[in-house]
């Protein structure tokens, strides 16, 4: 579990707060997406999770325990970090940038070795791509490395920093889905950032909608936010009044179609269990 309690980042006394009395929690094995434009403190509020940045007032606990009394460099090897630009060692195979990881906590080579072939795997790598380094890789094939990587942490929380915020839409959607059948089987505790509210729906189980200075605008639900934005910020960030968010049945030869706001179909409806 991640809990920030009332936490205030000012980079200098003479800049205003980058982030101003933010408090949330987020519960062992669920995803939490913060969400919010540019420079509204998400990346603050991320990297003081292990200590990139400390905070200028308040606490922020990892499983009941105040980071701030943790040895930076311990913390840093135990909780996951995947960035949008993956952050790997170019001189090191795509097996090896994973290995660095337990090698680190203390394992021996051979071990870390068939622990990164396996969470290489697990992210849908092809095997024959585990002793490339990062430059023979796509962005996408770079980005499930940089995931494998965050995932080979001992401890079981897993920051992710726009992780597919430079790769393209299609490959941006399968990376998506793949994080979202590795969480089903590992149920780590993740806290996500981007700006992109269809990521924040798709993946968070909770979203949290910020304004600047880390300001809460509401959070919830993607279902709750959706349909009942707390205010016209809200609103307008979600795209609550967007015309092809708006669904209606449509029948065509017998068959009930779900369509949306512009004519496109997004699928059946029927009356079986799911
Ligand atoms: N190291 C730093 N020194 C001074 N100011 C900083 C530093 N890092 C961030 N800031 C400022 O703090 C505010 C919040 O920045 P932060 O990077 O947390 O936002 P963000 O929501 O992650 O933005 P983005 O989506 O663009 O990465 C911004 O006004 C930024 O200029």
């Amino acid at each position: 579990m991640i809990e920030f309690e009332g936490v205030t980042k000012r980079y200098s006394s003479a800049s205003g707060a980058a982030v101003d009395d933010f408090s949330l929690v987020v519960p062992r094995g669920t995803t939490t997406v913060l969400v919010g434009s540019s420079g509204c403190g998400k990346t603050t509020l991320l990297r003081m999770v292990n200590r990139m940045v400390d905070p200028t007032r308040g606490r922020v606990l990892l499983d009941g325990e105040d980071v701030a009394g943790r040895d930076p460099v311990a913390l840093r090897r135990s909780v996951g970090y995947v960035m949008q630009n993956s952050g790997l060692l170019p001189h090191r195979t795509a097996a090896q940038n994973v290995a660095v990881v337990p090698r680190l906590a203390g394992r021996d080579r051979a071990a870390a070795r068939s622990r990164s072939l396996e969470l290489l795997e697990l992210v849908g790598l092809d095997p024959e791509l585990a002793d490339r380094y990062p430059a023979q890789l796509s962005g996408g094939q770079q980005q499930r490395v940089g995931v494998a990587r965050g995932l080979a942490a001992e401890g079981d929380v897993l920051l992710m920093d726009e992780p597919f915020g430079a790769v393209d839409p299609v490959v941006r959607g399968e990376l998506q889905h793949e994080l979202l059948r590795i969480q089903r089987e590992l149920s780590r505790t993740i806290l996500f950032i981007t700006h992109d509210v269809e990521e924040a729906f798709l993946l968070g189980e909770e979203v949290v909608i910020l304004s600047r200075g880390g300001h809460v605008e509401q959070r919830g639900t993607p279902a709750d936010v959706l349909a009942a934005p707390a205010n016209e910020f809200v609103a307008a960030f979600v795209g609550a009044h967007r015309r092809d968010r708006r669904l209606r049945v449509d029948e065509r030869d017998g068959v009930r179609l779900v369509v949306d706001g512009r004519d496109r179909p997004l699928g059946v409806l029927t009356d079986e269990a799911p």
